[in-house]
């Protein structure tokens, strides 16, 4: 079985629908569940551990990689953002190094590289799409603004382990290569970041690794890994799944810029919508408490958005009034609190946008996990609960303009 631990909601829908996609049988967990299944393929504890203080991200890591140990996980994979997001102080490589001493793993590969999610690695450096990580819209981010594309200064900074790079040329040499330069680096280096530009190259990567006790990185070579291991369990069928109807509502609380234009898109639309305003009004539960009685006075039956985001600019000033983490909590818990009062409502269909917000509103609605349903966006499921709940959880970056809208249509 292959253990995954994400560092947060959306990082571990993103690789728990690698895995399905694959074939693998598949569960996800949202924070430490009670019991693992042992008889799946593969499982995905996803924590919000992303901007937590280290110590505690470590912790509950390990808490989690016992429990899927304990449930027959044999390979652990950490689940990171495929845009590196980590605070100067952590957490990617205080985890690692926890996980690491923990399964013995004396090279650890690892790599951000998603390239369908356009996040590619070449010289030990991370690209959006055409831009270094440092000139994306990365180095505006609320939380964990990315001013820097090397990935192994980055590492540096917060392991104790040191990082090389394994340079595009090996790579594209194949398994074999790789294997051999992972070898050479064992005695030098802990921790190894694979240049890989295309899937391909992930996959030449995930050949040389497949055995290894802990690997992680974005959700490109956790797709690459779970395709080994069903080449080697041979075919799964089972019927498409098709993505929910129920009453909906959209909630959204990135600011990145791709969630900024879905978000402009709904509104162009004409969907009702509702902009939580921390900087009039401080307080989650008033927030929450305006925005529902908002809702309840709509007199259409479009599923409405409530969102905190805002452009680069327009979050400096909430920031500046509220601190950044005290802004992102007082958002973060009255969107919570919209989620539970629309479930109390009657929606059933939750249509998340931001990884943080997420972790918020599964915690809020009590979801503890689900199956993994059809793709709305790449790397973007629904996930049905047991209760009867409909959720997607959008990675900030993801999705094409009108993902919002199109998940959240009646249907
Ligand atoms: N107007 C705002 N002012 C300050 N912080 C905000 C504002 N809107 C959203 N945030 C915070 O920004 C963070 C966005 O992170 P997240 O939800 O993980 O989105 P992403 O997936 O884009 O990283 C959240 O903690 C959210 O509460
Ligand atoms: O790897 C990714 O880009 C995503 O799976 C991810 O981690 C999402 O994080 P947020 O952008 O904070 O939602």
């Amino acid at each position: 079985m292959i253990g995954a631990i994400a560092d947060d909601v959306t990082g571990g829908t993103d690789a728990a629908v690698a895995f399905r996609r694959q074939g693998l049988r598949t569960a996800i967990h949202f924070g430490l569940p009670e019991a693992v299944d042992p008889g799946l393929d593969a499982v995905v504890i996803a924590l919000k551990t992303r901007t937590i203080p280290a110590a505690d991200a470590v912790a509950q890591s390990l808490a989690a990689a016992d429990r899927l140990r304990a449930a027959g996980a044999d390979r652990l994979y950490f689940k990171y953002c495929s845009t590196f997001d980590s605070t100067a102080a952590g957490n990617i490589g205080p985890v690692l190094d926890a996980l690491a001493a923990l399964t013995g793993a004396d090279a650890v590969v690892h790599t951000p590289a998603s390239p369908e999610h356009g996040r590619t690695a070449y010289q030990g450096h991370l690209f959006v799409h055409d831009q270094l990580l440092s000139d994306s819209p990365m180095r505006d981010h609320p939380l964990t603004p990315m001013r820097d594309a090397n990935l192994v200064r980055l590492m540096d900074a917060q392991s104790t382990g040191r990082s090389a790079a394994v340079p595009h040329q090996v790579v594209s040499d194949g398994a074999e290569a790789i294997a051999a330069a992972i070898t050479k680096a064992r005695r030098d280096f802990r921790y190894l970041f694979p240049d890989a530009l295309t899937d391909a190259d992930l996959l030449a990567v995930a050949r040389a690794v497949a055995d290894e006790p802990l690997t992680g990185g974005g959700a490109g070579l956790a797709g690459a890994l779970a395709r080994v291991a069903a080449e080697r369990r041979g075919p799964a069928t089972g019927p498409p799944p098709q993505p929910p109807g129920g009453r909906a509502a959209v909630l959204a609380g990135s600011c990145s810029r791709r969630t900024l234009e879905q978000i402009a898109h709904l509104r162009e639309a004409g969907r009702p919508a509702h902009r939580l305003d921390a900087l009039a009004t401080p307080d989650p539960e008033a927030l929450a408490a305006t925005a529902l009685a908002w809702y309840d006075a709509l007199d259409t039956e479009a599923a409405p958005l409530v969102y905190a985001s805002l452009p680069p600019q327009a979050l400096a000033e909430v920031q500046r009034a509220h601190g950044t983490e005290r802004s992102a909590q007082i958002l973060e818990a009255a969107v919570a609190r919209v989620a539970l009062g629309l479930k109390e409502r009657g929606v059933t269909r939750f249509v998340c946008a931001g990884g943080e917000t997420s972790g918020a509103i599964v915690a809020a609605l009590g979801i503890g996990g689900g199956l993994i349903g059809a793709e709305a966006a790449r790397g973007v499921p629904w996930i049905h609960t047991a209760d009867g709940l409909d959720v997607l959880l959008k990675s900030g970056n993801f999705g094409d303009p009108d993902l919002l809208l199109t998940a959240s249509e009646p249907r």
